[in-house]
């Protein structure tokens, strides 16, 4: 790789330009090679080098076409010395003088910059070769050009050749990416000597502080920053443009840099089109990388783009630190296995199973009957699992109508339906991405919700409600139901490929009535919870060890933390609640009314307790799943009312009274507990 820039040198003719050339020399040192160019003697054709200078004001129309390829060009200035200056600002006011350049629009272009700096006292007379002289003046001022003066001029003030301006060297020092120390002090010295422009009135060591605490900033940024000129020529990188690519250190500030970057890279950055976040895949090293071309512009002139390279890995880990903290609260598993209380055996087996489960990353089904800890299990499950740091995210497939529920989990894209928000919206798999959902009530998600869900588990991908591409995500499934998922499949309610693909590790939570000896210990932990609490008697744990218990350890709960707060002594039987009594229901047998004939046996038990309840009074879903021990799920109630209201049982709702009997469904209600028979 080669390190020496070659700039074109256009000057007005060749005395300019071995002049200027000089000085460039003297301030880049052996950095540079110039090759000089003058308007005078014709540019010639297919110039070509890193940049072209320009100190001779010529317009890029013309100067375009004696070039090979697209190069950055560079307007030049230049200024007088301070010294110079004085001896101008010295000359009385009023004072009559020749201005003597090489050509005409040279001698407007210094008139027009002595006004700019404030010597507004002397009047110039233009004058250059081939213009006709003025005899009565006899005052020559001059930048250097004494060989174009007049014989008859006997005071010539010699400014001496003007400097190439400071703004001039920055600009090269950034186009021909030479920027260091050297270079700097070196241009702190030059303003000590020569003037300013007004731009650059602020002292220069400021100036390049604050160009240093810029570029200081920018190697601060995580990701890669390249600026390319308009001519696809690079100025600056960043120290993350570098490592993220792992390019040689020697190629820093290089012009040579594209020929070293990957091809997958150049090829994209080199078209003329700016583009945000394209995905791009280095084959080499197998790395992923988001590419932004953005162009920029300074003073509304279009200046050359901004490429912007970000590490999709990085992306990733940012995100789900993201993910994470704006989960952490509402998103994480609360219980651990030390909070599942239960010595029995059966209850020991399931801690042991689950645990087991917990180390593998398969997904669980936990099944078993309303409040037996299915959730409580699917949070400790995560908790021990090697996802426990990442989200835990918990919905009730049963609590959401299809749409909602769709929508809940997949997410969707802006404009995907009316009310959709604006930008559309993350579904829960993305925000549980690389860690757990817990799918509770899943036999009842719907049928074909169910076959998305399916896909989610052998793609490992979610597609968003309207949307055509995919997001991949990687989420462990921890499902639960108290329906019985195998008669399901048989009627076609639940979809066998699914079942198999989430059964695969079934935990089944034994009913409490099946484990009466975990009672105690449940009884007294929930005991415990309430402050000022009293024991229980023996007679009362054993009442308690006979119940059927339909609503399981939510029951339990309900019922002690009832006895607890409305017992000032010691608890016993007598402080039970209304309807527990020693001993199990022994349940009547009673005919079944035709219109539960077809249903199945849970469905119609909940049909009867429905109509039962609610011959009391009236009441709203929330009240009537209270009325019913909350032993069924909130689908169920809502599916069951409606098929009671479609018989003709209940009365259509209206308003906010809540849902009533018919007088047809409190005839079959009445009919049922007349019958005596089993149904
Ligand atoms: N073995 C247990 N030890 C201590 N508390 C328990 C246990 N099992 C359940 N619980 C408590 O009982 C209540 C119901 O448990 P959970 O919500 O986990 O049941 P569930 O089977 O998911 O119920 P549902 O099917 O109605 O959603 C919770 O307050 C839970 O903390």
């Amino acid at each position: 790789m080669t390190n020496k820039r070659k700039l074109i040198l256009i000057t007005y003719d060749q005395s300019n330009g071995t002049h200027y050339r000089r000085e460039l020399l003297d301030f880049f040192g052996d950095a540079v090679d110039i090759e000089i160019h003058t308007i005078c003697e014709g540019l010639g054709n297919g110039l070509s080098g890193d940049a072209v200078l320009t100190l001779s004001p010529i317009s890029n129309n013309r100067l375009t076409p004696h070039l090979k390829e697209e190069i950055e060009i560079i307007h030049g200035s230049k200024v007088l010395t301070k010294a110079a200056y004085q001896r101008l600002m010295d000359l009385p006011k009023g004072t009559r003088a020749f201005l003597i350049t090489t050509n005409k629009t040279a001698s407007f272009d210094m008139a027009t910059y002595l006004y700019q700096i404030g010597v507004n006292h002397i009047d110039f007379v233009p004058f250059y070769p081939g213009c006709t002289s003025d005899p009565t003046l006899d005052i020559a001022i001059t930048p250097g050009q004494t060989r174009f003066i007049p014989e008859h001029v006997r005071q010539v003030v010699d400014l001496g050749w003007r400097r190439i301006s400071l703004d001039t060297f920055m600009s090269l020092m950034v186009v021909l990416r030479l920027k260091n120390e050297a270079q700097i002090e070196r241009l702190y010295h030059l303003s000590r000597d020569i003037m300013s422009h007004d731009f650059l009135t602020t002292p220069l060591d400021n100036v390049s502080r604050l160009k240093d605490m810029l570029s200081m900033m920018i190697d601060e940024i995580e990701d890669g920053i390249l600026f390319l000129s308009n001519a696809g020529r690079p100025i600056f990188e960043n120290n993350a443009f570098h490592s993220m690519l792992n390019l040689d250190p020697g190629l820093r500030q290089s012009p040579d840099l594209l020929n070293y970057l990957p091809e997958e890279l150049t090829r994209q950055m080199s078209g003329p089109e700016a583009f945000d976040h394209k995905i791009i895949h280095i084959a080499a090293t197998g790395q992923a990388f988001t590419l932004s071309k953005r162009s920029f512009y300074y003073y509304n002139n279009h200046s050359g783009f901004l490429i912007v390279l970000k590490d999709v890995q990085n992306i990733e880990k940012l995100e789900q630190k993201i993910r994470l903290d704006s989960v952490k609260k509402k998103y994480t598993a609360k219980y651990t296995f030390s909070d599942i209380l239960g010595d029995s055996r059966a209850m020991s087996e399931c801690i042991r199973h689950a645990r087991r489960m917990a180390a593998t990353d398969y997904p669980v089904l936990i099944t078993g009957e309303t409040g037996t800890g299915k959730e409580l299990f699917a949070h400790s499950i995560h908790n021990a699992s090697s996802r426990c740091e990442k989200p835990f995210i918990a919905i009730n497939c049963a609590s959401l109508s299809r749409d909602l529920l769709e929508s809940e989990l997949f997410g969707y894209e802006e404009g995907s339906f009316t009310g959709a928000k604006k930008g559309g919206k993350k579904g829960l798999f993305e925000f549980a991405h690389t860690g757990t959902i817990f799918l509770d009530e899943i036999g009842d998600m719907p049928f074909d919700l169910q076959a998305q869900l399916l896909r989610v588990l052998q793609e490992k991908e979610i597609r968003r409600v309207g949307s055509t591409s995919t997001i991949p995500v990687d989420v462990r499934i921890i499902a639960a139901t108290n329906r019985d998922l195998k008669q399901m499949m048989e009627e076609n309610l639940f979809r066998m490929d699914l079942y198999y693909r989430i059964g695969m590790f079934s935990l089944h939570l034994p009913p409490l009535r099946e484990r009466p000896g975990d009672i105690p210990l449940l009884a007294a932990a929930i005991l415990s919870q309430v402050p000022g609490s009293h024991p229980m008697s023996q007679e009362l744990l054993k009442t308690l060890s006979v119940q059927t218990w339909r609503g399981n350890i939510r029951e339990l709960k309900n019922c002690v933390e009832y006895m607890a707060y409305m017992t000032d002594g010691p608890l016993s039987s007598r402080d039970l609640p209304s309807g527990y009594v020693p001993g199990p229901e022994p349940g009547p047998a009673r005919e079944v009314p035709p219109i539960f004939q077809e249903l199945p046996l849970r469905s119609r038990k909940l049909c009867f307790s429905i109509l039962n309840a609610l011959r009391e009074r009236p009441m709203g879903r929330t009240r009537l799943m209270e009325a019913l021990g909350n032993s069924f799920t909130e689908y169920e109630v809502r599916t069951m009312l409606e098929y009671l209201t479609g018989e003709g049982c209940l009365l259509p709702r209206r308003g906010r009274g809540g849902t009533a009997l018919s007088p047809e469904g409190n005839r079959i209600v009445l009919e049922y507990l007349n019958s005596g028979k089993n149904g």
